[in-house]
């Protein structure tokens, strides 16, 4: 049975794809009143209240993957989750026309003084010459973030008659023409700008991006709006800029912290708020439950993500041609660590053939936690295996080289440790499977799966009956051989499998012999 914690409210409609799944069960409970049972849930689907920190991933012991609800993933230690091989995803698409239509809703609130005339009427007062507000045909909207919401803001503002300038570093030109808006220096928007409106995420780079310094550069009487992320306007900066009226009013959808405490912003008459409403429509809540729903399922059934922060992105069919080599590159790791029992600082990876066409970094990633996984004793897998490589010391290399393995494709792995080196080549054939070819340099050609002994020893006769004499002895059934040699009488190998694990004690034995050199054993 697979355990699905919901901690935030979500459109239910959207969930009802996990609600119907058999053998899901969903609970859909805030954390604190499930703390007993963190342990069990596979996946968390959060909105923004729900933090999960790197205490809360510690409990939920068993968690696979993180469903953000939404855009922003500030609520989520995304380090943390990757160091514990937890994937997190969010929706990056759903709720950006909500989220643009409410920042161009407080934009027109803002300027035509809309909620405070509303609550003046509403308290029998007809003050007309209080409200006098100003157009927006003809201003200057400065946007400082131009992903999708800003992209979207943009299209109507440009509607509106308004003139859009952009600072936003990574802006190609071409978008922006597109759009027609005018890309700008960061102190151009600032001097140039009737209304600045933030959509960045909050980031080092970001915060306090409007602070009591910048929003002194903005023009006398500027409008200012953060329907992003609380802190991307300093708070601090923004009141004092209110206090000297350099600011003419602001709308705020977010707050540095949420729900605001005695915020002294919310005592100004020209701020308008709302509580975090951005994504808040119905249309928006059913887009985003539904998005990170599938993409759940999706990865708790083992098929690729779309939107993952902390991994690479594949679509269906990039997956499908993926996922055998993903699974070589897997076994290839374990192999490699179970034969290289010593420390390793260097694994290079080298592609060759149609596999170095696809996205080779998930493969790496794949061989990486083999390896790894092999080694410690904590969850590894494509999303921390980079990560606990290099904690480790081990550095890692892909490269893409010229197909000279006389297979279709061939991923070659080459393991630098302690007084040792270990090169192992493998290749998938379609229909007929996974097959590893080489050994160091020998060439062999097994199935990598089951419980395997990989026997190093010099071509003599009568080593490979005295290894299945021991074996017989004991009663063991080899279930496939092979054996490779360079040149007659020198090194040799052999690999046999087994239908059950060796006891260690037979590995002793067999080592003993003279014309054995060493003996291993590999369980996949
Ligand atoms: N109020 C809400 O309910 C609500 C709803 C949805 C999204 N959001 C927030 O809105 C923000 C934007 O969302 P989005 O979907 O447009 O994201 P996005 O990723 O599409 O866009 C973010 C943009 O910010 C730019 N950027 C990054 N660093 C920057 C910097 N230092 N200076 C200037 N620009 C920078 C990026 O290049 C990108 O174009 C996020 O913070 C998200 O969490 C809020
Ligand atoms: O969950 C919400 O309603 C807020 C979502 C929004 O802030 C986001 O970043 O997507």
């Amino acid at each position: 049975m697979i355990h699905v914690l919901v901690s935030d409210s979500m459109s239910s409609e959207g969930l009802q794809p996990i609600l119907n799944a058999p053998q899901i069960n969903v609970v859909q409970k805030k954390v604190e009143e499930v703390e007993e049972e963190l342990h069990l849930f596979d996946a968390i689907l959060v909105r923004s209240a729900t933090k999960v920190t790197e205490e809360l991933l510690k409990k939920m012991t068993n968690l696979k993957i993180v469903g953000r609800a939404g855009v922003g993933v500030d609520n989520i230690d995304i380090d943390a989750a990757t160091k514990y091989g937890v994937v997190v995803i969010n929706a990056p698409n759903g709720n950006t026309i909500s989220t643009a239509e409410h920042t161009f809703a407080m934009m027109a609130s803002l300027l035509r003084h809309i909620p405070q005339a509303s609550v003046s009427v509403k308290s029998n007062e007809w003050n007309r010459n209080a409200f006098v507000g100003t157009e927006l045909y003809g201003k200057s909207l400065g946007i400082i973030g131009f992903g999708r919401i800003g992209g979207e803001l943009a299209k109507r503002a440009r509607v509106f008659g308004m003139d859009v300038l952009v600072y936003d570093p990574f802006l190609t030109k071409d978008r922006a023409e597109k759009i027609g808006v005018k890309i700008c220096a960061f102190d151009e928007l600032l001097a140039g700008a009737d209304i600045i409106t933030v959509h960045t995420p909050l980031i080092k780079e970001t915060k306090g991006i409007l602070n009591k310094e910048s929003i002194a550069k903005a023009k006398k009487g500027v409008y200012l709006l953060n329907c992003a992320r609380g802190g991307i306007i300093d708070e601090e900066g923004l009141i004092y800029h209110l206090k000297n009226k350099h600011v003419a009013g602001a709308a705020l959808d977010v707050f540095e912290v949420e729900p605001p405490v005695n915020n002294k912003l919310l005592e100004f008459e020209n701020v308008i708020v709302t509580p975090h409403l951005g994504a808040s429509t119905k249309e928006a809540q059913l887009n985003v439950a539904a998005q990170v729903t599938q993409e759940v399922l999706n990865y708790l059934d083992g098929k690729p993500v779309t939107s993952s922060i902390n991994l690479p992105t594949l679509t269906k069919e990039l997956f499908d041609k993926i996922q055998p080599f993903y699974q070589l590159a897997k076994k290839m790791g374990n192999i490699v660590s179970q034969c290289m029992r010593v420390p390793v600082q260097e694994i290079a990876i080298q592609y060759e053939g149609t596999v170095a066409e696809l996205e080779t970094s998930f493969i790496t990633k794949a061989l990486l936690s083999g390896f790894l996984g092999a080694r410690v004793d904590i969850t590894v897998n494509e999303v921390n295996a980079g990560m606990i490589a290099k904690e480790r010391g081990i550095t890692f290399s892909e490269k893409i080289t010229e197909n000279k393995s006389g297979y279709e494709n061939c991923l070659e792995v080459k393991v630098f440790g302690d007084d040792q080196t270990f090169v192992l080549k493998g290749t998938h054939v379609p229909n007929y499977g996974e097959r590893i070819v080489g050994i160091n340099d020998f060439n062999i050609d097994f199935y990598p799966t089951g419980h395997l002994m990989y026997i190093q020893h010099q071509d003599k006769p009568g080593v490979i009956g005295r290894v299945g004499k021991v074996l017989g002895d004991h009663e063991i059934n080899i279930a496939t051989m092979q054996v490779g040699r360079k040149v007659k009488g020198g090194e040799a190998i052999m690999m046999l499998a087994f239908d059950r694990v060796l006891d260690p004690s037979l590995t002793k034995q067999l080592a003993s012999y003279e014309e054995i050199v060493s003996v291993k054993t590999i369980d996949l």
